[in-house]
């Protein structure tokens, strides 16, 4: 369920035609829509009930200070992966008390930052990180809180760029080796173990992963509760999947009973880092339309934002809906809708039927709140969109479009 439709044949964001938006801010712009961030949050923080629970948003989803602003203040927590996410959360009004930081490569200066502020725990991926941590707590004459992310080697049925929870992945402590790195822990003065987390990859559209991996991840939280160590959470991760074109994920609430019947005897608090789910679904990207070119082989629609504005279909084939902003009746023709960076790759949508634009009209690609502008480069000298935050008929820029001058800030030439 988002706020973009249409009306009057223009699609809005909540009250707001886009094509107002477009018009006084320019293209690309991300845009973004308050009344959906705040439902998403909400649905999914309820799906969990009286259990207790803690919902960390995923910062790299959507780092934007105006984002994290609104799900601070619907009182989320936050999951980050680095001194610049931790430097965005309290920025935003976030809870450092409310925040859990995992990564495969945390910097020493990354972990001292994060035990200052009074992290509520790091999840560890390896044990010459727990050695790290260990000594970065003893600096600070405190024990360091962590979980050790452990890989539960079941496949997420994902797509195989965004899953992160086989044998084969860089991520967390392989299962059987989980066990001897808590007992480890437990002689260090750095560190105290207040937790178990895992997270299998983005993106899943079924139940069943999730299932197995948690049945032996609580399996495991037990074992360690038995063996003395003094855990109080267990962080399931991320990763349940939204519809993009035709997937049917569970919903929030269907997730959160496989959760609590896999988990919730443990006596554990919950804590679920959700960041698609929260923000996909509540953005967009207006791009304009800049020339029209046949060839033998295609009809191309070549418009103003590229891969480097929203690289998801470059890198994993993704399918973005995409929708004129203003519709037009007429014969419908398909189209590849593509960008000016000079890649091969940089198609936004593939083999579309659309009545064919003309220059100058608008279309939204759907569903880019998640993974959009947080992964957006200035590849090909491009500065990155706008954004605009709308609430009802009001709305605002949450962050300028960037300047030529922002592109070459620092360089010496
Ligand atoms: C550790 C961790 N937690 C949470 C997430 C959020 O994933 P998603 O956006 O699929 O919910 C990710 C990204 O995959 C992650 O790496
Ligand atoms: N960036 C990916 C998901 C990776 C999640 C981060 N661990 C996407 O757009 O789908």
């Amino acid at each position: 369920m988002n706020h973009f439709s249409y009306r009057k044949r223009v699609l809005h964001a909540e009250e707001v035609p886009l094509s107002a938006i477009a018009d006084a801010v320019g293209t690309p712009v991300y845009v973004y829509s308050t009344a959906t961030l705040r439902r998403h949050f909400r649905v999914v923080t309820e799906a969990f009930g009286s259990h207790p629970h803690l919902v960390c948003y995923a910062v790299k989803a959507n780092s934007t200070l105006a984002v994290l602003r609104l799900l601070a203040q619907e009182g989320s927590g936050f999951d980050i992966v680095s001194g610049g996410e931790l430097a965005r959360v309290k920025a935003a009004g976030g809870e450092p008390g409310k925040t859990v930081f995992a990564g495969v490569g945390k910097t020493a200066d990354e972990m001292a930052q994060a035990l200052s502020a009074g992290i509520l725990f790091f999840n560890v991926e390896s044990p010459e990180e727990l050695d790290l941590l260990d000594a970065v707590g003893r600096a600070q004459g405190k024990r360091a809180p962590f979980a050790v992310r452990v890989n539960p080697n079941v496949d997420a049925r994902t797509h195989r760029h965004i899953s992160t929870g086989l044998k084969t992945s860089k991520f967390g402590v392989p299962f059987e080796e989980t066990v001897a790195l808590y007992a480890r822990a437990k002689r260090m003065k750095g560190v105290q173990a207040v937790g178990l987390d895992c997270h299998i990859g983005s993106q899943i559209t079924r139940t069943a992963p999730f299932k197995a991996a948690l049945s032996k991840v609580g399996g495991l939280y037990k074992e360690l509760k038995a063996q003395g160590h003094a855990l109080q959470y267990l962080d399931v991760g991320g990763g349940l999947g939204i519809t993009y074109t035709e997937e049917t994920p569970p919903t929030p609430a269907e997730y959160a009973r496989t959760t609590l019947s896999a988990v919730g005897d443990t006596g554990a608090t919950i804590i679920f880092e959700p960041g698609r789910l929260v923000v996909g679904n509540a953005g967009v990207l207006v791009t304009r339309v800049l020339f029209r070119k046949k060839t033998a082989a295609r009809q191309f629609v070549v418009v103003d934002a590229g891969m480097n504005d929203l690289m998801r279909p470059a890198l994993y084939d993704a399918h973005h809906g995409l929708q004129p902003v203003v519709q037009r009746r007429g014969q419908e023709v398909e189209v590849d809708v593509v960008g000016p960076v000079c890649e091969s790759t940089d198609v936004l949508a593939r083999q579309r039927k659309v009545v064919l634009p003309k220059q100058g009209e608008l279309y939204a690609l759907m569903t880019a709140g998640a993974y959009g502008m947080s992964m957006a480069s200035t590849y090909n000298s491009r500065p990155r969109p706008a954004e605009v935050l709308v609430d009802g008929a009001a709305w605002r820029v949450v962050r300028e479009r960037e300047s030529v001058e922002d592109l070459w800030r620092g360089e010496r030439p």
